[in-house]
């Protein structure tokens, strides 16, 4: 018996869950390949102490419960179909779906490394980031919430694609408080399948600011930079950034939500009542 089976037996271990951040995306830019291990975006963004934990139970078929209700997420189902294994997964999420917290590659990301234990697969764990990334871009619905979930932090995806094509680096930060509010949802296989030409532009130049000077203050002003130039902005999101701005705070918008995200207590200063939560700088993990 190896190390690994002799601790997997011990009578009390609790089934193995996963938790892994949310991932708010400040700005980015869209590079496809055929492959979808080498396909993703560059970008930066904020990982979030709120985010998704997930639960594997090997079943017959895949299915995916999101907070209690059964649902259809072609991320998390792609990413067992890629483990050759099925299961019945159970997601519970701090966050909503589909604005812009990267709920549905926190699934993937949580499931993988779930299935991992419990089907005792011993994959590393670049090799389990890369299969849950390429299930999130195969489903359509995102580009580089995988690997930043992955690493936590505040990402700087300087290259796209999963571990070993792709290149992470990160603004250091300290423990802090972030803010946001949700007006509503967004499709981001819209967005990310249509014309992103224009989108793609800003998206490297407000990265290339960035790198310039990599603060979290520099984050939130390349990301409304690139918000606007990529004409993502709608009049929700615009207004409650601007009221931040006005109360001398730093927010912007989370892609690709109707979602607003602020440093400290920027929005409630502003007279909002959003949620709060921090940075995560430790990034996904079995719990
Ligand atoms: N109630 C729901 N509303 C929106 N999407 C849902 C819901 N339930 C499941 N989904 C699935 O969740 C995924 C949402 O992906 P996406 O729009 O990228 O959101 P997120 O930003 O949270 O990752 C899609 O696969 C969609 O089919
Ligand atoms: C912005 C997005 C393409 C989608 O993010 P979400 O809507 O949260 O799934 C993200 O994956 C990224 O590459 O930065």
């Amino acid at each position: 018996m190896t190390v690994a089976e002799s601790h997997r037996e011990s009578p009390t271990d609790e089934p193995p869950q996963a938790f892994v951040p949310g991932h708010v995306t400040g700005l980015f830019s869209v590079h496809p390949a055929d492959d979808p291990r080498k396909a993703g975006s560059r970008g930066a963004g904020l990982a979030l102490s709120a985010g998704v934990t997930v639960t594997v139970v090997p079943a017959d078929e895949t299915t995916v419960e999101l907070d209690g209700e059964t649902v259809e997420m072609e991320a998390v189902t792609g990413t067992l179909d890629r483990l050759d294994v099925s299961a019945a997964v159970r997601v519970e999420s701090d966050l909503p779906v589909s604005a812009g917290f990267g709920v549905s590659g926190g699934a993937a990301l949580g499931a993988v490394l779930v299935a991992n234990e419990r089907f005792d697969l011993e994959r590393t764990e670049n090799e389990l980031v890369s299969v849950a990334h390429a299930a999130e871009v195969a489903a359509g619905t995102g580009l580089g919430d995988v690997v930043a979930q992955a690493r936590g932090g505040a990402p700087l995806r300087c290259e796209p694609g999963a571990p070993g094509h792709g290149e992470l680096n990160g603004i250091a930060t300290p423990p802090t408080r972030v803010e946001y509010v949700s007006f509503g949802g967004r499709s981001t296989g819209e967005i990310i399948g249509g014309d992103v030409e224009t989108l793609t532009q800003a998206g490297e130049r407000a990265l290339a600011a960035l790198r310039d000077a990599p603060t979290l203050p520099h984050l939130f002003a390349c990301s409304r930079a690139f918000a606007k130039d990529a004409d993502l902005l709608t009049p929700s999101v615009e207004r409650a950034i601007d009221d931040v701005r006005d109360a001398g705070g730093e927010a912007a918008m989370a892609m690709l939500g109707e979602t607003v995200i602020a440093l400290g207590d920027g929005l409630t200063r502003a007279g909002y009542e959003p949620a709060s939560c921090e940075i995560d700088r430790a990034g996904a993990r079995l719990v």
